[in-house]
């Protein structure tokens, strides 16, 4: 059996060779010839699965170690009996961990603490939700908007997206790219509801590039210069537009649910997925997988003030500056294209939250609530 395998995907012998030969290619030139041969497709979200890749080929199931799925034509696979599985809730963990990191940074740089903002969350699924619960551990005022959810479970608790874009200081995009229909999700935040964000908005898009009109982002950030921008999403990834890169606060590519542990989950739950289509059994556990963290645990000694010991622990684990400098970095050497797919091939090692624990003394037990929420493990001597 033949397996073409994205080469950004970790962990591809442990959870593929068991079913055949894996043969590796850069996802971006996954070609209608490379599969045409093959037995089994797994990619992540650069390879446009659709007729055009697959109507000359024999493959039969196709993952994709993602959370999204909008490069995957479902409806084709349907049609022609192809198998398919994607990686719900995999690296939602990780997307939390960059906006919180993302938060922490702004406030450091403007001045104000994470409890004085409120944040609008739009998208309330495995990203939104966890973003949800680790926001009110931590005190933070939160309103939600997720009109597909309301519809099924009724509108109690969730807000229409424009009071959200009225009443909150933060904006945090967490919604697939839909094309078309009611809940259609492309230039959802179009020029018009750019230019209504309140002068001092943070808009967070970490969800999909499309979902933002770009050109209208520019405008308001190159023209007023009002509001801020932390981008991980862009329209025509990886060829993004370089004005707007400069002109977002924190600027960083497709990259906020790179951790290890989230590609690792990827990886695990479409070897389980393909398992299950072939009828094999699986004996591969995701602890098997995943390595400890190199820093399992740090010592906080003193009570210090709630948003520097949050900080202080963030940055221990994973710090957004990084990769914002690393964008900027290989952009000047390589040029915009390349130098965006450099970041994310070569991409550091990046451990989530949940695998430090901080311990705290008598000084610091204080801390525990909004550690916790963050989070951390904790742990009190
Ligand atoms: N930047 C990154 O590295 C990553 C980005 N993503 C993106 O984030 C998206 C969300 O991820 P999950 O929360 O795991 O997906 P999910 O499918 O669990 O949740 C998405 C939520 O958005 C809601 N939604 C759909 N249309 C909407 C609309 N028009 N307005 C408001 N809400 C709407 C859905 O009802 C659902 O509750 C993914 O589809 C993916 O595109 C996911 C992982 C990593
Ligand atoms: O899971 C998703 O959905 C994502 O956006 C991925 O984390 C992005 O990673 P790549 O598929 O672009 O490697």
């Amino acid at each position: 059996m033949k397996l073409v395998i994205d080469a950004n995907i970790p962990a591809a012998d442990a959870c593929f060779a068991p079913f055949g030969t894996p043969i590796r290619v850069p996802g971006r030139e996954i070609s209608a010839a490379e599969v045409a041969d093959a037995d089994a497709l797994i990619v992540r979200s650069v390879t446009q699965v659709n007729e055009a890749l697959l109507a000359d080929s024999r493959v039969g199931f196709v993952g994709t170690c993602t959370i999204g799925t909008d490069h995957v034509d479902q409806a084709f696979l349907e049609e022609r009996g192809i198998g398919f599985a994607s990686a719900p809730g995999c690296n939602a963990e990780a997307v939390v961990d960059y906006v919180l990191s993302s938060l922490l940074t702004l406030a450091e740089r403007k001045g104000w603490s994470l409890g004085e903002r409120s944040v609008g969350i739009v998208g309330v699924g495995n990203v939104g939700n966890r973003l949800l619960a680790r926001l009110t551990a931590l005190g933070v005022p939160t309103l939600v908007c997720d009109p597909p959810r309301a519809e099924r479970e009724g509108t109690q608790g969730f807000a229409e997206l424009d009071e959200l874009i009225d009443r909150c200081d933060v904006l945090c995009l967490h919604t697939p790219l839909v094309a078309s229909g009611p809940y259609a999700t492309h230039h959802l935040l179009d020029a018009q509801r750019i230019n209504e964000l309140a002068p001092g908005s943070i808009l967070l898009n970490a969800g999909r590039g499309d979902c933002v009109d770009s050109l209208a982002l520019r405008s308001r950030l190159a023209g007023k210069g009002d509001i801020t921008a932390v981008l991980d999403v862009w329209e025509q990834e990886p060829a993004i537009d370089p004005s707007l890169r400069d002109l977002a606060a924190l600027a960083t590519p497709h990259i906020a649910g790179y951790s290890l542990d989230g590609k690792l989950r990827g990886s695990w739950m479409i070897h389980q997925a393909l398992a299950r289509h072939l009828g094999q059994p699986s004996r591969l556990t995701f602890s098997e997988l995943c390595p400890p963290p190199a820093l399992a645990s740090l010592t906080l000694e003193q009570a210090l003030p709630v948003d520097d010991a949050l900080r202080l622990c963030t940055r221990a684990v994973y710090d957004v500056r990084r990769d914002h400098d690393m964008l900027q970095r290989q952009v000047l050497g390589l040029g915009m294209t390349k130098g965006f797919d450099r970041c994310r091939a070569d991409y550091p090692l990046r451990r989530e939250f949940a695998t430090l624990n901080v311990q705290l003394s008598e000084e610091a037990v204080a801390l525990e609530g909004m550690l916790r929420g963050a989070g951390f493990g904790v742990s009190s001597n």
